[in-house]
């Protein structure tokens, strides 16, 4: 079944993205992606996801990839992370017959994109199998593609960072087989059959495989086309079907520890608090931008990418559209820095409050929006101009009862623009972490008493 654009079509996003990735990997990824651009054949990359599976070890009767997170499913922060990568072409998810309508209303409320759903098998090495002969095959009406390159991801991973994937993914190009690996956080024993000590392994020389691995496509088909009845219903190391039945050895990359799979309930406990250190380093800037006034915006991205740690920008969209800015929402922003150039009062802060109302964004965790006003005081009158940001007060006392936190800022500018909005946005970076920031809006939370009023 085939969802969202043609497996063929082109990058979610317009460039590149390399931030987060580092050295070596920045180079190589410049290579791989120039590779392409220049017209020369970059290896074509595709992504298998097993969602399969029901989760017994979790203890719920949701299986465990369809639990909600911050009131959105796990698998979708996973699509998200590989999605983000433009240099995957397609994304395979295999889910069974009767998950099949869930995971399309996920693909669709959430705007995923690039995915094509197929039929999980009753084990995840059977789901992998059946997710690969779809991109082997050429069926009829599927704009899939043999990849050269296939990554193999568990639907249950979801913070997967493009750098590692772009590791596992040339390490596959050129050695066949790639996988991710963390140091063992216990000793592995092995147990005699009366359960006492046999013997146990050397911690130091032995590591756990993670995912994603990557594999060239014709070395990890055939060995799944060779594997036995066996190794489908008990395997649970496809780097080890490479070795066994194409003797491709394959290369071991260092993993991050957020790649551990989420497995038991607490792990769930433990991915929401992940997803909220990461949605307090979030920032985005909205703006009534016109040309020159959209330097304010891009001056004040710059200055928070440098001065605040892992802070991700996404500037530069604009409250009038309205698509943009659901897809922001989508994405689950929670910080706003809405700048008010144009117009005198705060029409783009109240054009951004009335889509986070109407999202709900803000029902599980509080949403900061700080609201920019400039003012030349040649131009408007002072009294005049705080007359109208004495409404953001009203408006601010409303919007907390819906567990949005406003703040107004009045950038006075009797001096050049450039070099008080210089100033002003060292004051409002140096007002040091923008987490800090959140944590002491934090402190304002309604009641729930007042925010069921
Ligand atoms: N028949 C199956 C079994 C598992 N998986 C997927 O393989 C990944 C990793 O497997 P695991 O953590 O073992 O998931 P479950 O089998 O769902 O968990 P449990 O073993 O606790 O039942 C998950 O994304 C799971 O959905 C799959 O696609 N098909
Ligand atoms: O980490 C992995 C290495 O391939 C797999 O995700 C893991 O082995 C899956 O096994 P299971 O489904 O039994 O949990």
């Amino acid at each position: 079944m085939e969802l969202g654009p043609p497996g063929g079509a082109g990058p979610a996003e317009p460039g590149p993205r390399l931030r987060g990735l580092r050295g070596d990997d920045r180079a190589a990824s410049a290579a791989w992606l120039s590779e392409a651009s220049a017209g020369r054949r970059a290896p074509s990359v595709a992504a298998v996801l097993p969602a399969g599976g029901s989760g017994e070890r979790m203890g719920v009767p949701t299986p465990k990839q369809f639990c909600p997170v911050l009131e959105r499913p796990l698998i979708s922060y996973t699509l998200q992370a590989l999605e983000r990568v433009c240099w995957i072409k397609d994304i395979v998810v295999a889910v069974t017959g009767e998950n099949m309508e869930v995971m399309k209303g996920i693909v669709q409320r959430y705007q995923h994109k690039r995915i094509s759903l197929v039929e999980a098998g009753v084990t995840r090495h059977r789901s992998i199998f059946n997710g690969l002969k779809a991109l082997a095959e050429d069926q009829p009406n599927s704009k899939l593609c043999r990849p050269e390159v296939v990554i193999i991801h568990d639907a249950v991973r979801p913070f997967v960072e493009e750098d590692v994937l772009l590791k596992v993914a040339i390490a596959a190009k050129e050695h066949g087989a790639a996988g991710a690996i963390r140091p063992l956080v216990s000793t592995v024993i092995s147990p005699s059959a009366d359960g006492c000590l046999d013997h146990s392994l050397e911690r130091t020389s032995h590591r756990a495989s993670e995912m994603p691995q990557a594999f060239l496509f014709d070395v990890i088909y055939e060995a799944y086309q060779q594997c036995s009845d066996y190794d489908l219903e008990f395997g649970t190391e496809c780097l080890q079907l490479a070795l066994k039945y194409c003797h491709t050895k394959a290369k071991l990359v260092e993993g991050s520890p957020d790649l551990w799979k989420v497995t038991y309930k607490r792990d769930l406990y433990a991915a929401e608090s992940i997803i909220k250190e990461r949605i307090s380093q979030q920032i985005c800037i909205l703006m009534d931008a016109k040309e020159d006034e959209e330097h304010v915006g891009r001056c004040l991205e710059e200055m928070l990418k440098k001065e605040l740690n892992h802070v991700k920008v996404t500037s530069g969209a604009l409250c009038h559209a309205g698509r943009d800015l659901q897809q922001i929402i989508l994405e689950q922003c929670y910080n706003f820095v809405c700048v008010n150039v144009m117009t005198s009062d705060f029409e783009e802060t109240r054009k951004l409050l009335n889509a986070l109302e109407e999202s709900n964004l803000s029902i599980l965790y509080p949403v900061v929006v700080i609201s920019v006003h400039f003012l030349d005081y040649k131009l408007v009158p002072f009294g005049q101009k705080m007359e109208h940001l004495m409404q953001i007060k009203e408006f601010a006392k409303e919007v907390k009862k819906r567990n949005i936190l406003l703040c107004g800022l009045l950038i006075y500018y009797p001096q050049k623009l450039w070099e008080t909005l210089l100033t002003n946005i060292r004051i409002f970076t140096g007002w040091g972490h923008w987490k800090g920031l959140h944590q002491l809006v934090e402190l304002q939370k309604p009641s729930p008493g007042e925010l069921r009023g």
